[in-house]
């Protein structure tokens, strides 16, 4: 395998963006395949997936290079080297590699295997606390798994198209998928590529969402003509989803307390063909109030650590602090409190996370159902990275009694 000067220069450009400028990941691999409209589909998939590869191995390079951070290109040279070498390519005689010790870096990397947040690449704080809450073996197999590269998933959006008629569609436009079983509307892309770019995507028969995501709508077991509140709806993705499955009838009022958030949401909704969704920012504690017990469903899809999406934001291991899972544990349970009281009588309420986290999952619900003796818990499900193969999730769901 050779190494091709400009590909590699843009990993290296992409990654002092990543760690000097505090850039998001994905952001940064979507601007580094746009840097050269040459580059063919090997190209694009070496530049994506050696971005997300330096990210996810950083503490692993740092310790093998000897380097403490990224942020001198040298530095960034030296985990690039090692990724290369790790990866068996052959290096190519530039001036970045004069001197690099192969033979050491694969004893190194053998000699680390020992210690987990080295072999795993994760902040001692993230080991204790998911040891603490998970137990050593079971988090063991989770952060194994959630290592491994994303996959990339669609979901059927079923207002306008079938999954067999899109997955053909795709298939015309050199995109081949698969079907996965226990997911109705999934597709799964047999190779990466840039699917925002198809004539279908314009058309809007599909959006990108993570095979676990696509439970979570389902889950809420809504109906033609129902009112639901989707409480946390971000950009959306779940919010259409709540929309084809209602199959456009009824009322969607989706809300966020960022209103950027929510144009992104209405820009979604148009290619959807999705008629039932209307917005609503939170910017006072009277839009809550006003909708108290109007709801038939109630969505509660919460912020939380995002530890269940390492695969997909592998740059979270290193963002993410110790003490914002603590606050945003305080926000869940005053979240979980507020916004199911939107639900009336009769009504139902599903609390979600991408955690695999007790204290933001079960614990969370548990604590709800105590002090709120008038709901009651109908199921919940843990979706496991290990045991799927894809993103970490918790939904519950509650039913309003009296
Ligand atoms: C997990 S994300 C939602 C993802 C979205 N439902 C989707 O499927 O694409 C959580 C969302 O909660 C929003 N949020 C944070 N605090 C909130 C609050 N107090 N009230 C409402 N939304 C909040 C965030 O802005 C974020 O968009």
């Amino acid at each position: 395998m050779r190494l091709h000067r400009n590909l590699v220069f843009t990993v290296i450009d992409s990654m002092k963006l990543i760690f000097n400028e505090q850039e998001y990941a994905d952001k940064v691999v979507q601007k580094a395949l746009k840097k050269d409209a040459r580059w063919g589909a090997r190209d694009r998939k070496f530049v994506a997936e050696t971005i997300y590869e330096m990210v996810r191995w950083k503490r692993l390079y740092n310790e093998i290079a000897g380097t403490k951070s990224h942020y001198s290109t040298e530095n960034v040279w030296k985990n690039f080297s090692v990724y290369a070498v790790l990866k068996g390519y052959k290096l190519p005689d530039w001036p970045q590699f004069v001197g690099v010790p192969e033979r050491r870096y694969k004893g190194k990397f053998d000699e680390l295997q020992k210690t987990r947040v080295f072999k795993e690449s994760i902040p001692d704080w993230m080991d204790e606390l998911a040891i603490k809450e998970l137990g050593e073996k079971h988090w063991s197999k989770e952060i194994e798994a959630l290592n491994k590269p994303a996959e990339v998933l669609l979901r059927t959006n079923t207002l306008r198209t079938n999954k067999a008629a899109l997955r053909k569609k795709l298939s015309d436009e050199g995109i081949e998928t698969v079907f996965i079983d226990g997911y109705p509307d999934a597709l799964k892309l047999v190779e990466r590529a840039n699917v925002f770019k198809t004539k279908c995507f314009k058309d809007g028969l599909f959006e990108v969402q993570d095979a676990s995501s696509q439970l979570v709508a389902a889950f809420l077991d809504v109906k033609p003509g129902m009112r639901v509140i989707d409480t946390c709806a971000g950009a959306g993705g779940k919010t259409l989803h709540l929309s084809a499955l209602m199959e456009n009838k009824g009322q969607i009022i989706a809300t966020d307390i960022y209103e950027s958030k929510l144009k992104k949401l209405k820009i979604r909704t148009r290619r959807a063909g999705a008629h039932n969704i209307t917005t609503k920012p939170i910017d006072s504690s009277k839009v809550i109030k006003k909708m108290k017990a109007t709801a038939d469903r109630v969505l509660i899809d919460a912020p939380c650590s995002g530890i269940g999406v390492l695969k997909r934001n592998p740059d979270s291991k290193w963002k993410l602090q110790p003490e914002f899972v603590e606050n945003i544990i305080k926000t869940q349970a005053e979240i979980l409190q507020s916004y199911s009281q939107l639900v009336k009588v009769g009504g139902k309420v599903v609390y979600a996370t991408c955690s695999i986290l007790p204290s933001e999952n079960e614990n969370q619900v548990k604590k709800f159902l105590k002090e709120n003796p008038n709901f009651e818990i109908i199921k919940d499900k843990k979706v496991s990275p290990f045991k799927t193969g894809y993103d970490g999730f918790y939904m519950a769901l509650l039913e309003r009694k009296s």
